[in-house]
């Protein structure tokens, strides 16, 4: 069985004080209760990464971004380079999330480069694949899934998936837990169509309104590695209690 992982996106919120309060309490909680056998990230807006990095040092929750660029230097004025998140401790980066394709119009070729420039720098891309509301209603989700799997995930690709159904995001309406296991067990076989045997061990995350109330449900699931967790993981003890909710072989 694959290493579990908790992912928290905080997305745009907070001040650097913000993540470092927040962060220090997720120490402080993992400290007092250790949980062992589960990666946990955060990935903080850029401008706290060095700070988050030094507050975590020596911690064994693991830094993350939320993006990055498809070339490692150059004329890309806004612009953040892999090898510039390696440089601050990074160690994980989110890439096609939907909200990145919907504000700035990323598709899957682009998240496709961006995939593999961070793991030449060493970065595990977490790629966000999902559905909109329309597509699910439409019917189709099982070929926007495949299309995106198909599209944003470069040859020879060793990162983490996350299917994150775009309607299920900051609702507060995760997807059931039947829908998960159905659409997760479709991806898994789109992913081992794709890239054989090495398909059957990618990671598959779960993300869209994961809450305190619902990880244990969502976590138990056949071949759910993990949570992308966003609203949840801004609140320390949600987050500790997702964590907590990951059942341990
Ligand atoms: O987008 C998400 C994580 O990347 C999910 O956000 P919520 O957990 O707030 O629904």
């Amino acid at each position: 069985m694959s290493t579990p992982i908790i992912v928290g996106n905080w997305k745009m919120n907070g001040l650097n004080a913000d993540s470092v309060d927040r962060v220090k309490q997720i120490i402080a909680g993992l400290t007092a209760e250790p949980v062992s056998g589960v990666e946990v990230v955060v990935c903080p807006p850029f401008t706290h990464l060095s700070l988050v990095h030094q507050t975590l040092n020596g911690s064994t929750v693991a830094l993350g971004a939320q993006d990055c660029h498809k070339n490692d230097k150059g004329a890309h004025t806004g612009d953040i380079a892999p090898s510039m998140l390696r440089d601050v401790g990074t160690s994980h980066v989110i890439l096609g999330h939907s909200e990145r394709r919907r504000d700035h119009g990323e598709v899957d070729e682009t998240v496709r480069e961006k995939a593999v420039s961070a793991a030449q720098a060493g970065l595990t891309p977490i790629v966000c694949i999902g559905e909109t509301e329309d597509q699910r209603q439409s019917g189709q989700t099982e070929d926007t899934l495949g299309w995106q799997i198909k599209g944003s995930l470069p040859d020879g690709f060793t990162g983490i998936v996350a299917y994150e159904p775009v309607w299920a995001i900051g609702t507060g309406l995760a997807a059931t837990p039947d829908d998960i296991r159905t659409t997760v067990a479709f991806i898994r076989a789109e992913l081992v169509r794709q890239f054989g045997d090495a398909g059957k061990s990618l990671r598959i995350l779960y993300g869209g309104s994961v809450d305190a109330g619902n990880a244990a449900s969502i976590l138990s699931l056949p071949d759910v590695a993990g949570a992308l967790v966003g609203g949840a993981s801004l609140k320390p003890d949600a987050f500790l209690s997702i964590i907590r909710a990951v059942p341990t072989a």
